[in-house]
């Protein structure tokens, strides 16, 4: 809530005599202070010139008591001249000498009433903290010498009060003392919390100093920095247009930035001398409160709630109360104890057991004393228990093996039902997935690629050097292997996962139209029960039909008659009769149509075999799924058992010819391409340690950055190419030359300008390529990638077009499956209808208890008439009332409707939903 700062004034008259010149006068009724040159201030407090500490406290500050306990800020700030009465109105004549409370200022009756309040509110968790500080210039200390410290009690406050006092510098600074109310307590299930403070600022004196501003101009600003700084946001906060508030520009106003502009309830007391001659002082101090009464703070009560375990909670404080409890039944018996000691009453044995009781009570508190270290805990005393009989460890050595037999049973139950778990999860697997073989093998054949390098030439390379079998590259297989393997692993999760679902549609989709089937087929079971009744029926309307029929046309016949003849009450009488007949004819053939299923059967019968049609073609695209996961599965078991069993290569053929040492190059040749060999593969090896190294590094990160990902490429690159060097000059070695005979014109062309490059030339001409070549692979990587992505976006959006499309199925076949069941309801009640009006003998009771009850009930009166007549017209309106009521294109759903007769009434209700 937003709350203007509230403004207190007191004229400090005390030690003045009556000769002195007044210049301000405080009138309490209308709460102004008038001042010499007859200009009026309204304050919100103005407090009369004699008035005591208590009318001060009662008058101003008392009121937030109430606020700080219901959980906000409050804040008292003293403001004017040296001398007037600041630190006299907040504290009183120096706490040490203040043998009257009736000299108490703001602070200890506050502090006071905060304990008073604390008290009325038994059930709640009370904590109180103080703290005090003086800001000297912008250094802040503490006065206390403890920061913030926790106090049980009132005295506690005013021990800290004196400490505190003693240690203030005696001008030129601000105070500042803070008390910390934290509460807590139970509201049905959950703990309310409130922490709130109120904070009471005592400050420098006002005075000013003259100095020339920028233009030249004197003017007189206060010697306090803090004060300056207060003043300035003070015009800032009440100047409605101004955004900007320095409160940082010094320590006293950042600490009170709260109280002003804050969210804390402020009160200003504005201290003035009521002489003459401090008129200036007087006149700045009212004009900086006048303006400080415009600003609005936002005040807000700083509590919260916690939920959670509020069982713990409320025993915690159960614990706490009773910890109280017993406290005070300590320090009663204590008491009680020390005076009986004292009088010398007891006999001499129960004094020492009292002084033991005593002395025990002493430890404890020393214990539990705020000195002694937290949560320190007696250590364990090792027992030792004299026994040396070989009894007692037989009996040990007994327990610790059976200790140990049931724990070896219960390790041997556990992995058997781990290992039966297992293969049950396997089984599940094999049952419930099967695999696009497609997609995996081109899958696993991408990472393959990938994981092989662009040419394959490092595979060759090794079946040219058998003997290179470094750690490095081990590792390097190892990294490359295992991606294979995670990414092949994480490819059949995910196939898996989808036939799964494929699976799981696929069988609901079967039960439902197994389902499907059982209606249809009850329903057909239905019809065809009802068909005799249903053709008696139809025959006796097709008779009465034809009657009706008959005494249309007579009475039509009638009608012209009297038409012609022009006797217009024949003719009206007729008429009525005509309409009559014609109505009871509809509805008489609406209820023949009724009738009339042949269709409905064949319909059904024909449905009801594409169903199962349907049904069978599921089963065996389930069946088909299955035997391909199977198989999927068994290859994928059998590959695996291969890799396991696979014994590393032993040098091929081809290999050990290609490395025999060739006769037509001399020994001297020879040894220096071996050394050149031997120096390339270090090099390789170290190129491999490189890319190892980044490898490593990319699994822990799982992801490289674009440089390291560059430099990958590199090392890859170069190994390469080394590889292709080690292989030319193998096949020097082994007398093979494997330069082939350049044929193009062209390319002839470019080798003749390619060695005529000097070496250096040649060296950046190499680089650049190289580059080339890394660029480009390093674009085809990304390629790759965005085609994998785009790859995963489409098997997504596949799999939930082919998800969307089996949840139309499923939607569409409970359709069918509600209609025919609708279906059935109908023919039920048609039955029962029909039986009654071809006088089959259906009791009332039957068809009410068969066609259920709901809704909007139509009830038709039929005063007088036999059942017998009243039945044939019920049916004829109930046709047409169908009609009427159900829409066309739902016709094929019959309405649901309850029967009942009684007495001469029949009551149709209506039950469709719809
Ligand atoms: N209303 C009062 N009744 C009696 N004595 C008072 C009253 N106001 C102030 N005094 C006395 O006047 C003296 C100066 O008061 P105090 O120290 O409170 O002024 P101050 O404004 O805090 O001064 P400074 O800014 O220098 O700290 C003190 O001795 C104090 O006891």
């Amino acid at each position: 809530m937003e709350m203007h700062i509230e403004t207190a004034v007191r004229i400090h008259t005390s030690g003045y005599s009556p000769n002195d010149m007044v210049c301000v006068h405080s009138n309490p009724v209308n709460n102004t202070i008038q001042l010499a040159n007859s200009q009026n201030y309204p304050v919100n407090y103005a407090l009369p010139a004699d008035c005591c500490q208590n009318t001060v406290f009662t008058t101003t500050a008392a009121p937030l008591v109430n606020y700080l306990v219901e959980g906000c800020d409050v804040s008292v700030v003293t403001l004017g001249q040296s001398g007037t009465g600041k630190s006299y109105t907040l504290l009183g004549p120096g706490f040490h000498c203040a043998a009257s409370e009736a000299d108490h200022g703001i602070i200890p009756r506050f502090i006071r009433e905060v304990f008073a309040k604390m008290k009325q509110y038994r059930d709640r968790n009370w904590c109180v903290h103080i703290a005090w500080s003086q800001i000297c210039g912008e250094n802040v200390q503490d006065l206390l010498g403890v920061g913030s410290i926790e106090c049980r009690n009132i005295s506690d406050v005013f021990q800290l009060i004196q400490v505190g006092m003693s240690n203030i510098a005696p001008k030129c600074a601000h105070t500042l003392f803070t008390l910390t109310l934290e509460q807590q307590w139970v509201v049905e299930t959950s703990v309310q919390h409130r922490v709130s403070t109120a904070s009471f600022a005592d400050l420098a004196g006002t005075e000013k100093v003259l100095v020339y501003d920028s233009n030249g101009m004197m003017q007189t600003i206060p010697t306090d920095l803090g004060i300056q700084t207060l003043q300035r946001c003070i015009m800032s906060l009440s100047d409605f247009n101004c955004s900007f508030v320095p409160y940082t520009q010094s320590v006293l106003t950042t600490l009170l930035k709260d109280s002003f502009g804050g969210r804390a309830k402020t009160l200003l007391i504005c201290c003035v001398s009521p002489l003459a001659q401090d008129f200036t002082e007087t006149l700045y101090t009212l004009q900086l409160g006048l303006r400080a009464q415009m600003i609005k703070n936002f005040v807000t009560v700083n509590s919260y709630a916690t939920f959670e375990s509020t069982q713990e909670n409320c025993d915690v404080f159960g614990l706490q109360f009773a910890a109280n409890q017993l406290l005070k039944l300590v320090s009663n018996a204590e008491e009680l104890f020390q005076r009986l000691v004292a009088n010398d009453l007891l006999p001499k044995s129960e004094q020492e057991q009292i002084s033991q009781w005593l002395m025990l009570k002493q430890e404890c508190e020393d214990c539990l004393s705020e000195n002694s270290e937290p949560h320190r805990s007696l250590e364990r005393i090792e027992e030792e228990i004299e026994s040396d009989s070989s009894e007692s460890e037989a009996i040990e050595e007994e327990e610790k093996e059976s200790l140990l037999d049931r724990v070896q049973g219960l390790m041997e139950t556990f992995r058997s039902n781990t290992d039966k778990l297992v293969s049950e999860a396997n089984c599940a697997n094999v049952t419930n997935s099967c695999t696009k073989e497609s997609m995996n093998s081109s899958n696993n054949e991408y990472h393959m690629k990938g994981a092989r390098g662009r040419r394959g030439s490092i595979h060759s390379a090794e079946e040219l050097n058998p003997c290179l079998s470094l750690n490095t590259l081990r590792i390097n297989d190892d990294v490359e292997s295992q991606k294979i393997a995670v990414t092949s692993y994480d490819n059949k999760k995910k196939i898996l996962k989808q036939i799964a679902t494929a699976l799981e549609l696929n069988q609901k989709k079967i039960s439902d139209l197994e389902k499907t089937i059982r209606v249809k087929e009850n329903l057909m079971e239905k019809l065809l029960k009802h068909k005799d009744t249903k053709s008696s029926a139809h025959h006796k309307i097709e008779q009465k039909c034809q009657l009706l029929r008959k005494e249309y046309k007579n009475a039509e016949v009638k009608f012209l008659q009297a038409k012609l003849q022009k006797n217009h009450h024949l003719e009206g009488k007729y008429k009525s009769e005509v309409v009559a007949l014609e109505e009871r004819l509809r509805d008489t053939e609406s209820l023949k149509n009724l009738t009339e299923d042949g269709n409905k059967l064949l319909e059904l019968e024909s449905s009801l075999h594409t169903d199962r049609e349907k049904l069978k073609k599921y089963k065996q695209e389930k069946e088909k799924y299955k035997q391909i996961y199977e198989k999927q599965l068994k290859e994928e078991r059998s590959k695996s058992k291969a890799s396991c069993e696979s014994v590393p290569k032993t040098p091929d053929v081809k290999v050990v010819a290609l490395i025999k040492p060739n006769v037509s190059l001399n020994s001297e040749e020879l040894e220096s391409l071996r050394h050149e060999i031997r120096n390339l593969r270090k090099t390789r090896d170290y190129l491999l340690e490189l890319r190892c190294k980044i490898t490593l590094k990319s699994q822990n990160k799982k992801f490289l950055n674009d440089s390291d990902e560059r430099k990958l490429l590199q090392y890859e690159e170069a190994i390469e190419a080394i590889d292709l060097i080690i292989e030319y000059k193998n096949s020097i070695l082994c007398g093979h030359l494997p330069v082939k005979e350049i044929e193009d014109h062209g390319d002839r062309m470019l080798m003749e300008r390619f060695l005529k490059l000097s070496e250096n030339e040649m060296r950046i001409l190499l680089h650049r390529y190289f580059e080339k070549i890394i660029d480009l692979r390093s674009s085809s990587k990304k390629l790759d990638l965005e085609i994998l992505d785009i790859e995963n976006q489409h098997e997504n959006l596949a799999y939930r077009v082919q998800k969307l499309s089996h949840n139309l199925q499923l939607v569409r076949s409970d359709a069918e499956r509600r209609i025919a069941s609708l279906q059935q309801q109908h023919e039920d009640k048609l039955y029962l209808v029909l039986r009654n009006l071809t006088g089959d003998g259906a009791d009332n009771e039957r068809i009410s208890r068969v066609l259920g009850s709901r809704h909007s009930a139509v009830t038709v009166q039929v005063a007088g008439a036999s059942k017998q007549v009243d039945k044939n017209r019920f049916i004829a309106k109930w046709t047409r009332y169908r009609q009427e009521t159900v829409p066309r294109q739902l016709q094929s759903v019959p309405p649901q409707a309850k029967v009942t007769i009684e007495k001469n009434k029949i009551i149709l209700q209506k039950t469709n939903k719809n």
